[in-house]
């Protein structure tokens, strides 16, 4: 049995994941924390505050943490501190908290890290890659669209996405939205839009001259993140203290 502890238990992520994890015959939810108390399918939720002492009581083999980044970075020194495996979704991070967060990390528990836990766009970042591969000379632009509640901007999806074309391209400058007078350089326009209850749709456009070609994922549910942040739970339990990516957890 893999005993798992979901923070950002009463969020949108929190209750999806918490739904599965006590669906599933080979796995114990054995409880949550949040800001405020509740519960999660009949287990206790707990503030963060009682953290420490909680992950003692309940001993879970994986922390799964859909969050916002400056209460993931704690809740992941925690798990650290606890000897407790992690599976981190939380987006939003600076390059210090990503850094303070690697030094909780490695060399003492194994996390799963990871700006998307859906397989599609696992595969998706894949296909980005091989595009921009074969399609540096022509024009790029990243689009991104989610919830109206949504509160980091750009989504860690797409941030992934241009770290993968700085990879494959170089760095490029990045141009966030454009406004008044402008020359298309050699940059990459970054464009994301906010309404409604947009799961989470993301696309990057290659311009060519006279053709276009536009690689794109869209998401219906939360499910597709939920059943992947599950899936990575199962796997990081008993691993090597490191931090690993979901396309590890996959084998893409
Ligand atoms: N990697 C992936 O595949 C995916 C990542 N995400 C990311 O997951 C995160 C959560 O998204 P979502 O579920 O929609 O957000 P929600 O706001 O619905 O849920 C976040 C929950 O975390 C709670 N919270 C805040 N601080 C703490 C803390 N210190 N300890 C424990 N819980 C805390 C919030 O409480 P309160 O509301 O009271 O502040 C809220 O209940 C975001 O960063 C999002 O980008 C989302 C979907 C997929
Ligand atoms: O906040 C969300 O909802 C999502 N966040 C992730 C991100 O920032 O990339 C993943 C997904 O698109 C949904």
């Amino acid at each position: 049995m893999v005993k798992v502890v979901v923070s950002g238990a009463l969020g949108r992520m929190g209750t999806n994941i918490g739904r599965l994890v006590d669906e599933a015959p080979d796995m114990e939810l054995v409880g949550g924390i949040d800001v405020k108390e509740g519960t999660l399918f009949e287990k206790e939720v707990v503030p963060a505050a009682r953290i420490d002492e909680f992950l003692k009581q309940t001993r879970p083999d994986v922390l799964i943490d859909f969050t916002v980044a400056a209460a993931a970075v704690e809740n992941i020194k925690a798990a650290a501190r606890n000897n407790v495996g992690l599976v981190v979704g939380t987006t939003g991070f600076s390059p210090e908290q990503r850094e303070t967060i690697r030094v909780a990390v490695e060399g003492n528990v194994p996390a799963v890290i990871s700006s998307n836990f859906s397989i599609g766009v696992n595969i998706f970042w894949k296909l980005v890659r091989e595009a921009a591969r074969q399609l540096g000379d022509y024009d790029i632009e990243v689009t991104e669209a989610h919830h109206r509640y949504k509160k980091d901007a750009p989504s860690g999806t797409a941030k992934t996405i241009l770290e993968i074309l700085d990879q494959e391209l170089g760095d490029r400058e990045k141009v966030y939205g454009r406004v008044g007078e402008t020359e298309r350089k050699n940059e990459i326009g970054m464009h994301v839009i906010r309404g409604g209850d947009i799961v989470g749709d993301h696309s990057v456009l290659f311009a060519g001259n006279f053709e276009c070609i536009e690689v794109s994922h869209r998401a219906y549910d939360r499910a597709v993140f939920a059943r992947g942040a599950v899936r990575a739970a199962r796997w990081v339990s008993g691993r090597e203290p490191r931090i690993y990516s979901m396309q590890e957890v996959l084998e893409l």
